[in-house]
């Protein structure tokens, strides 16, 4: 059968983007695995689906799958594009777009600038639910990786993220060390692993090493758990811009109790179709 999709990018992560609203197919792991591939297939880092509501309360199912195949909670930079998407493929005339995934609900506001804002929603910091292994909360933990002593924050925005701070991002072992705690028994659902500079206390620099999908140009969840992770260390104010090797978000969160606002461009690159 033939699947029309779009290709469109957050800050260089890239994704495929599918409407199973007017169109119908069953997506599976090894068909998003093959069309992944940068050589074999479209290539890509998530791939997003969009669905119709199982609820009155939003607009949309937002479904993501990472490059590896594997089904995931939630995609920041993803939500952007998806609300650039619905609208224009004229599936909605609304500017504000409540959409539910995995791990909850999120509401996307279109601006007139054509920048995307994004109510993500409360961090969840507590960590069983992250989850990761510890006793009780704090603003960070001692972890063990590759024989090395490291201190991490632990931040869930529906999806796990791990946060180190570096002197530099230019020299964080991104390659090195992403993977091994990407996998750490620690992490039980693997993690998504953020190295972050501090700039100042309203900037930072973030490399993020992404589950299932590897180093990628930017990670919107990343940028929010990095800024969480940062308040709670007491080393960043409220909004800071978190400057990624693809481009600049902006995020805001306001403490504890809050929800985490991001703000940033989507862009459509090209439209395509495939025969399955
Ligand atoms: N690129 C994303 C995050 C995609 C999912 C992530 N790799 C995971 O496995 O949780 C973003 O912009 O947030």
């Amino acid at each position: 059968m033939r699947l029309k999709f779009t290709k469109m990018h957050g800050l260089g992560n890239d994704f495929m983007v599918i409407d199973l609203v007017t169109q119908h197919y069953k997506m599976d792991e090894d068909t998003v695995r093959q069309l992944a591939d940068r050589n074999f297939g479209i290539g890509f880092d998530q791939m997003l689906i969009v669905e119709p509501p199982t609820s009155p309360d939003v607009d949309f199912t937002y479904r993501i799958y990472n490059a590896d195949g594997s089904e995931v909670e939630q995609c920041g930079n993803g939500a952007r594009c998806f609300a650039r998407f619905v609208k224009d493929k004229r599936l909605t005339a609304k500017n504000e777009i409540k959409v539910s995934t995995s791990s909850g609900k999120i509401t996307l506001h279109l601006q007139s600038n054509r920048e995307v804002t994004v109510d993500m929603g409360e961090p969840v910091l507590e960590p069983k639910a992250i989850p990761f292994e510890a006793d009780q909360f704090a603003s960070e933990y001692d972890f063990e990786a590759n024989d090395q002593q490291l201190t991490l924050g632990a931040v869930s925005m529906g999806n796990p993220h791990g946060v180190l701070v570096v002197d530099s991002v230019k020299t964080a072992p991104v390659e090195s060390l992403g993977p091994i705690i990407e996998s750490h028994p620690r992490f039980p659902q693997r993690v998504n692993v953020g190295f972050m500079e501090i700039v100042s206390r309203n900037e930072i620099n973030l490399r993020v090493y992404e589950r299932g999908a590897g180093e990628t140009l930017a990670c919107g969840t990343g940028a929010c758990a990095a800024v969480v992770s940062g308040q709670l260390r007491d080393l960043l104010d409220p909004g800071v811009k978190v400057n990624l090797p693809g481009g600049s978000l902006f995020i805001e969160w306001a403490g504890k109790g809050h929800h985490v606002n991001m703000t940033g461009p989507a862009t459509r690159v090209f439209e395509g179709q495939i025969y399955l």
